[in-house]
């Protein structure tokens, strides 16, 4: 059994980034809004705008708090938040509808959502990538680095100075695996599962402006904020 040993730097980090994500969520529960009231297409879809424009701002938040994020190029620094706010999005949309709820609830946030406007082809899809984040029973420390990780992938469009972003990202990797081994020392695989959703997690965020596209509503208004980060209007 591999003992597992953090660094002075990992112990600080892991701190940090887990604080960060705790402190920078969306204020008003999204989950308890839906399980509340049936809402009509129309407003579902003025409910998500609302929530991913209230989302992007509290990912900018927490991805000041990356330790190295602010020593990027500035424009690296933007190019990195666009190319995850979409996947961040998707990540804290999974981590709702698997949080604990009493007797019945997830089904009927379930439902809501089946029923919230999202064209049919995209529900599976969607829900695949949900129930495989679920399957996983991620820590929040966990649930924390893989945001970061998602954050600062390289390989994002207009990315400049990828090596910059790769040292970070290998940081991050690193107290990821040994967190992976320390919360789930009866699979191996842990580590490598959960860097697997991150492929399925890309996939998914390329239908969203599909997604956005098909919602069933005659006038699709978007705040200035997901003009910007959504690729719509
Ligand atoms: O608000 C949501 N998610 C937020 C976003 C910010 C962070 C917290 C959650 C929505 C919600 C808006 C109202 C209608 C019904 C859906 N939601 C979604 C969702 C659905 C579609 C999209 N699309 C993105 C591009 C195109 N579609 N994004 C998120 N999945 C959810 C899973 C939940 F358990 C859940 F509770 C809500 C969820």
């Amino acid at each position: 059994k591999e003992k597992i040993e953090f660094t002075t730097e990992q112990q600080a980090l892991m701190r940090v980034i887990t604080d960060a994500y705790n402190k920078h969520q969306i204020p008003q529960d999204v989950t308890k809004k839906l399980l509340q009231d049936q809402y009509s297409t129309e407003e579902n879809f003025l409910l998500l705008t609302e929530m991913a424009t209230s989302q992007v701002q509290v990912l900018v938040e927490f991805t000041k708090n990356i330790p190295g994020f602010l020593s990027l190029d500035r424009e690296d620094q933007i190019a990195l938040l666009k190319g995850s706010a979409v996947e961040a999005m998707f990540l804290r949309s999974a981590q709702a509808l698997n949080k604990k709820m009493p007797i019945g609830h997830t089904e009927v946030l379930e439902e809501r959502i089946h029923k919230s406007g999202i064209s049919e082809e995209f529900i599976k899809p969607m829900f695949n990538f949900y129930k495989s984040i679920g399957e996983l029973h991620m820590v929040l420390e966990e649930q924390a680095l893989l945001t970061t990780i998602t954050i600062l992938t390289p390989d994002r469009p207009y990315v400049k100075d990828q090596p910059a972003v790769e040292r970070l990202q290998e940081n991050v990797l690193d107290l990821l695996r040994k967190m992976c081994v320390l919360h789930h020392p009866q699979e191996p695989q842990y580590f490598a599962r959960l860097l697997g959703r991150l492929t399925e997690l890309r996939t998914l965020s390329h239908y969203h402006a599909e997604m956005l596209a098909s919602w069933k509503v005659n006038n699709h208004k978007f705040t200035p904020l997901l003009c910007e980060i959504w690729d719509v209007q």
